[in-house]
């Protein structure tokens, strides 16, 4: 990208900055703008109020002396009244960014139909680096208060100054090297974060890994609190090292710049002093220079910091322009149609295949598969076979590479995802964990029906949820998570029965996925469950033709189903019934045989 084209992105994402704050907070942001104004006219005006006041003395001019009185105080209590008021508006403009950039990342991020995006290491280092800007862009209507002060003071103050002696200008001008030193010291700091984006990930999880009590069991059973924390150092070593080289670069430009403005604004005060003794300026004219220039020094310290932020800033919402542009892009590429309301034949998998972003070999290939309506259908196979990515298949979260998917012969290509997804319902091994009330952990399954107790308690039955809703002191209303004071915490298996009764809340799904959700069962609770599980669902099954899916290890379950289907290295075995696999005397007879001698 050339260097105008990259400056228009910087300019195009440098407008969101007063943007989003006016649209977060237009009265806090507007009125702190006229704060700022009132506090950087103050210093100035101070100065010039005490030059008449000096020049009116030495004149014993009585009106020159009130007027510069008069300034003087107007500023001192200006700036009090602002001062105390700047900080209410100042916390309340925080709050209102802050909401509002979480729900504007929350909007944003929903956009994206797949979650593809997440395995490209290129976008998940983006994808990181916004949620770390989240702090930046929430004091961002804050910072912006900086660059209008030092607007208005660089304006008065310069004009005071060009009124005593036009040379006195190049003070502020030489003022301009230190703002390229400040900002090149930024520009280097900002690329080595970018550079070691990919390192300070790594090392987030790694922190996460190790403070996140879901992992306290595991780390201290294989004792890896020490190789975490040689993995952490050495990253951190790496990081520091990094953003060392590039301080150090900036640091050296930014420091002889600073010592180069002192020894200029030291010469302006005696050029000033030069210019009185000859009888060209006033008293009161060279005590303007006198405490106008420290001012000046300190316009300008805050015009390089201003620069500074701004570069910032335009990094800051570039990310987030980017990561905008990138969600409606992918919102606007999203099919649009429609999702079929009930199945008459069934779903039907055509040479599909399917290789992960980062991978080089692809996790499924030559699909095909028909899934009839109605029918209940076992995916079993080894750790690895493709079976949970042929589920991710079908409920969109990623489109295959090759092959098609069709519901009663209309492409899912052309479905819209959120459409599609209406239709389904999912219970998955790693399941999450909401921390909310028992009633709300299920009711996320159907948000429509998020307060409908009997279809809560019908779910949790189904699921055999019901005698541990009868345990817990508040029923539906209990709270869950050690987190909370009053929070109930479960075991593994309880949390696992909740998040079933969810994927089985919604009513009548077309397509009911199921991978591996009651792992943390034992075998004869997981069969007695789907066998009460598959007679409630199968009046359902008839009516709207949803299928179930269901991804197992226990041959005890997977034998009801209609149909098994056997995945190998990405593609698909053998298939048929419990009996005609056992009678074909394939890898499914030999598994199966395996598990029934182990619980002989
Ligand atoms: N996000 C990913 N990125 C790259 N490769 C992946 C990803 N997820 C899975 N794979 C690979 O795709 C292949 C199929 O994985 P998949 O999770 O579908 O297997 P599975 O049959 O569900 O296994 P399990 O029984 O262990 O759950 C494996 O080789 C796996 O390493």
């Amino acid at each position: 990208m050339n260097r105008a084209s990259r400056s228009r992105r910087a300019l195009r994402a440098l407008a969101l900055w007063p943007e989003t704050a006016l649209r977060a907070a237009p009265g806090h942001t507007a009125l702190l703008a006229v704060c700022v104004t009132v506090q950087a006219v103050a210093a100035p005006a101070q100065s010039f109020g005490l030059a008449r006041l000096l020049d009116g003395v030495t004149a014993h001019d009585r009106p020159r002396i009130s007027v510069g009185a008069a300034v003087i105080v107007a500023a001192l209590l200006g700036v009090a009244v602002v001062n105390a008021f700047s900080l209410l508006l100042e916390s309340g403009l925080y709050d209102r960014l802050h909401g509002h950039v979480h729900r504007e990342l929350l909007r944003v991020n929903s956009l994206v139909p797949g979650i593809e995006h997440h395995e490209d290491p290129a976008v998940a280092d983006r994808l990181s680096q916004v949620r770390d800007d989240v702090e930046d862009m929430a004091h961002s209507a804050l910072y912006l208060m900086a660059p209008i002060a030092t607007a208005v003071s660089t304006v008065t103050s310069l004009g005071l100054l060009a009124s005593v002696h036009p040379l006195l200008l190049l003070v502020p001008l030489f003022g301009l090297a230190r703002m390229w030193a400040a900002t090149r010291a930024a520009r280097l700091r900002q690329r080595s974060v970018e550079e070691g984006a990919a390192r300070g990930r790594v090392h987030r999880e790694l922190v996460r890994t190790a403070a996140d009590p879901a992992h306290g069991i595991e780390l201290r059973v294989f004792a890896l609190r020490p190789f975490l924390l040689r993995r952490m150092e050495r990253l951190a070593a790496e990081l520091n090292g990094m953003q060392r080289t590039a301080f150090r670069r900036g640091g050296r430009a930014e420091a002889l710049t600073v010592l180069a403005f002192g020894l200029l604004y030291a010469a302006s005060v005696v050029f000033a002093v030069a210019l009185a003794r000859e009888g060209r300026i006033t008293l009161g004219q060279v005590a303007l220079v006198v405490t106008l220039t420290p001012a000046v020094q300190g316009i300008v310290a805050s015009l390089a910091n201003s620069m500074s932020t701004a570069g910032n800033m335009a990094r800051v919402f570039g990310r987030y322009r980017w990561l905008r542009d990138y969600a409606e892009d992918a919102a606007r590429r999203a099919p649009t149609g429609p999702a079929p309301t009930r199945l008459a034949e069934g779903i039907a998998l055509r040479g599909v295949g399917f290789r992960y972003p980062s991978a080089d070999r692809p996790a499924l290939s030559g699909i095909d598969l028909d899934l009839p309506a109605g029918a209940t259908v076992a995916l079993v196979g080894e750790n690895g076979a493709g079976k949970s990515t042929l589920v991710k298949l079908l409920a969109k979260l990623y489109s295959p590479t090759s092959g098609t998917i069709t519901a009663d012969g209309a492409d899912l290509a052309a479905v819209a995802p959120d459409a599609w997804r209406a239709r389904l319902s999912a219970g998955f091994q790693d399941f999450t964990r909401f921390e909310f009330t028992a009633g709300e952990t299920i009711g996320v399954g159907d948000l429509p029906r998020l307060g409908d107790e009997p279809a809560l308690r019908g779910a949790a039955a189904r699921a055999d949820a019901g005698p541990l809703l009868e345990r817990l002191p508040d029923g539906l209303a209990q709270r869950l998570g050690k987190r909370f004071k009053d929070g109930a915490d479960l075991s593994g298996g309880q949390w696992q029965r909740l998040a079933l009764a969810r994927a089985f809340l919604r009513e009548g799904p077309l397509l009911l996925l199921l991978d591996e959700p009651t792992a943390a069962l034992d075998p004869e609770a997981e069969h007695a469950l789907f066998a009460r599980f598959a007679d409630a669902s199968r009046a359902a099954a008839r009516r709207t033709g949803g299928i179930t899916l269901l991804v197992s290890h226990r041959f005890s379950t997977v034998r009801t189903a209609d149909l098994i289907v056997v995945m190998e290295g990405g593609r698909i075995t053998e298939r048929g019934s419990h009996e005609e696999l056992v009678a074909a005397g394939g890898r499914y007879a030999e598994l199966f045989e395996l598990q029934a001698r182990a619980y002989r």
